[in-house]
């Protein structure tokens, strides 16, 4: 399975000389610690995580994907694995871990930094890594699926900045261009939902940062924002959301395939408020699930006939 070696195994990369030598490691905001549990034996066998912004969404995903697979659970019980702290819900099935991150890069980033060491603990090879999120869409029809090749910052260039020790460290935001084709592929398979590959702008804020009027306070006119939208268009823009940039980076620091699969929930040129229904955004957010499911059948399908 792995895009660069043959045979070779594609493994977890962390980069801090300072792991060796820890006696314990503590993944503090998952609840998990490599001395009171088997790091290895409960997750070793991990080769696709899935993380999305909210702990329900990722619980009806493992649902999902165990019936999918068809080792759901007689009882239907998933337990949480993260039970015991309130900031993240893990759950798993198989090869496949399910990840809620909360809302907004330091939310990932936190999230990422666990699950990233949790995976490298556990020794895990060959592992992909795909959010299934919901964005606001530029131009497309709502409901359309926008498989992301790079994540951009608010002046669309493909860079995450991070501040460490007060300077500024910039990483690059592309995501694996292979599994992007491979789920835009799936997503013309299923030929349920409309699905493109596109540039993701990532914000920092759902409001004005994500050039919205509707918010507590709003420092600019409908021309401004129009203009901006239209500027973020012309440089590729699908669809805006707010965690891709330290997603695309933090993954690709660590050697791990990952791609960002979001829904439009609106058309942001149209419009700022959630006007559909409950029902139609439901379905609407679904819609990465479904196209992920596929993928991830096909992939354990390939490497069950090799
Ligand atoms: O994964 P989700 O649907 O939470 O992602 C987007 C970006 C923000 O976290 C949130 C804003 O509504 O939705
Ligand atoms: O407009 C939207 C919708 C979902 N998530 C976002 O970040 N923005």
């Amino acid at each position: 399975m792995d895009s660069v070696g043959e045979q070779c195994e594609r493994s977890i990369c962390v980069n801090n000389p300072y792991l060796k030598s820890m006696k314990e490691d503590i993944l503090y905001h998952l609840n998990l610690d490599t001395v009171n549990h088997d790091l290895p034996e409960q997750f070793g066998d991990v080769k696709f995580v899935c993380v999305g912004g909210s702990p329900l969404r990722m619980k009806s995903f493992i649902e999902y994907i165990a019936k999918e697979l068809g080792i759901a659970d007689p009882k239907g019980e998933y337990p949480n694995i993260c039970e015991g702290t309130d900031r993240y819900a893990m759950y798993k099935i198989g090869p496949v871990l399910s990840v809620s991150h909360g809302m907004g890069v330091p939310s990932m980033s936190i999230m990422l930094h666990e699950l990233i060491k949790l995976l490298y603990h556990a020794r895990c090879t060959d592992v992909t890594i795909i959010r299934i999120g919901t964005s606001g869409g530029i131009g497309l029809q709502p409901g359309t699926v926008v498989v992301t090749r790079q994540s951009v910052d608010t002046r669309f260039r493909a860079q995450f900045k991070q501040m460490v020790l007060g300077k500024t460290v910039v990483r690059r935001t592309e995501l694996d261009v292979e599994l992007a084709e491979e789920l835009l592929q799936c997503g013309k398979e299923l030929g349920e939902f409309k699905t493109v590959i596109g540039k993701t702008m990532c914000t920092l804020d759902f409001y004005e940062g994500q050039a919205r009027m509707d918010g507590a306070f709003c420092s600019f006119t409908e021309e401004e924002k129009q203009k901006y939208l239209s500027e973020a268009h012309a440089a590729g823009v699908c669809n805006i959301e707010m965690e891709s940039s330290v997603f695309a980076a933090m993954c690709k620091l660590s050697n791990i395939r990952a791609a960002v699969v979001c829904v439009t929930l609106l058309d942001r040129k149209k419009g700022d408020q959630m006007t559909s229904s409950h029902e139609v955004l439901h379905n609407y957010q679904q819609r990465p699930q479904t196209l992920v499911v596929h993928h991830i059948k096909k992939k354990l399908n390939a490497f069950k006939s090799t």
